[in-house]
């Protein structure tokens, strides 16, 4: 096959580790006779400072075109330092997800069998978790009208979801859980807002369709407890924008650190797959940022994008041997038995032959 994919490395540690994923990406296209032809574009940090647009027509169109979008990070200290800033790298991430229609954000929380004893939670209380979240990624607060009052002593953001965006999220999660083990939770605040008792109305319109998933609705900070104290019991759940963005956050450190994990962002146009993870900046140029959430987010794009299982599957096994074997940067493995960055990568793609 032919995979046209466009790479957006963006700002910080985004390079460092979208180089991993595409020389793991290159030796998998190698080993199964596939070509990729990458375009790389600008975005965030680094395309205010080239073209003064965090989302350049260029990038837009290069995303369009392509089969799948590689997305890296973005974000540094001198725009969040700086409130006042009317252009942000990250207007660039939430410009791309609004233009491409990415509205379906899917991160999975993943436990690895080797790296039980690297996370913070106990081993019995994780060994068995395994569950999706999907966030819905073009509506709610992050896109409403925002601003500030004449004074400047007032600022509004405003949460606003149609039923139709609703549906379309919600719906999306009940074919997850048919295809999983049938347990959907529907996360929201709708003891307090009525974007969230919009969503419980359509939650239970929709239940009656999917009459083998048992639908649980739950609030958020009851579902964030529930996270830290029983992760098992989630299988897919499903949430607004914002409240995703967080109880995802939280939930990658059940793995051992937030470097590992991947996400997959889907919708109407092209799909992007980007770790769930910012630009990490203090990591900048060190060669110690994890790159295994980018290099799983490939592993996505080859089962999303192009339907390329065995290829996906060939890539979570040598992630598993690397994990297994100490083969890992610094976040997992303390500084002393450390791998680089660019270390883990050579190892990975030196594995698939
Ligand atoms: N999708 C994105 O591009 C994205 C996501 C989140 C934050 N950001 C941006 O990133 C910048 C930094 O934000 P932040 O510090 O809150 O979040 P961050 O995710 O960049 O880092 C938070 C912490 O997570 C850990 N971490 C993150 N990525 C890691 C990796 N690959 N390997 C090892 N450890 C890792 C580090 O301990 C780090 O201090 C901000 O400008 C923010 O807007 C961008
Ligand atoms: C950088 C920021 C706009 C972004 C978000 O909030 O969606 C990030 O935290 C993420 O999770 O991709
Ligand atoms: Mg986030």
């Amino acid at each position: 096959m032919n995979l046209d994919i466009a790479v957006l490395a963006g700002d910080g540690i985004g390079p460092e580790v979208v180089d991993q994923a595409q020389k793991v990406s290159n030796a998998i296209a190698k080993k199964y006779g596939h070509t990729i032809n990458w375009t790389p574009a600008l975005t965030g940090a680094a395309a205010i400072d080239a073209v003064g647009n965090p989302y350049p027509d260029e990038t837009h169109q290069i995303c369009m075109n392509a089969d799948a979008v590689l997305f890296g990070a973005i974000g540094l200290p001198r725009f969040d330092n700086d409130p006042s800033n009317p252009v942000r790298p990250e207007q660039g991430l939430l410009a791309m997800r609004k233009k491409l229609g990415l509205y379906a954000n899917i991160r999975p929380t993943l436990v690895f069998p080797s790296l039980l004893h690297k996370s913070p939670l106990r081993q019995e209380l994780i060994e068995n978790a395994d569950f999706v979240c999907i966030r819905e990624l073009t509506g709610g607060i992050y896109f409403g009208d925002k601003g500030r009052d004449e004074s400047r002593n007032t600022a509004y953001d405003h949460c606003v979801y149609t039923r139709e965006e609703v549906e379309r999220i919600i719906r999306l999660a009940y074919s997850y859980a048919m295809q999983r083990n049938k347990k959907l939770t529907i996360v929201d605040k709708a003891n307090v807002l009525e974007t969230s008792r919009l969503w419980r109305e359509v939650g239970q319109g929709l239940e009656k369709e999917y009459p083998e998933v048992k639908t649980e609705y739950l609030l958020v900070d009851a579902a964030a407890m529930r996270i830290i104290q029983w992760p098992e019991g989630f299988d897919v759940m499903v949430t607004e924008n914002m409240f995703g963005d967080i109880l995802t956050d939280e939930a990658s450190v059940i793995s051992g650190s937030m470097g590992l994990m991947p996400s997959a962002s889907i919708g109407l146009h092209t799909s992007v797959f980007e770790p769930i993870h910012g630009s990490y900046p203090q990591a900048t140029g060190l060669n110690i940022a994890n790159p295994i959430g980018t290099v799983l987010s490939a592993a996505m794009m080859f089962e999303y994008a192009f339907k390329l299982m065995d290829e996906a599957q060939e890539i979570k096994d040598v992630v598993n041997k690397s994990l297994a074997e100490g083969v890992v940067t610094e976040d997992i493995a303390g500084k002393d038995k450390a791998y680089g960055t660019s270390e883990v990568g050579d190892w990975l793609a030196a594995q698939i032959k």
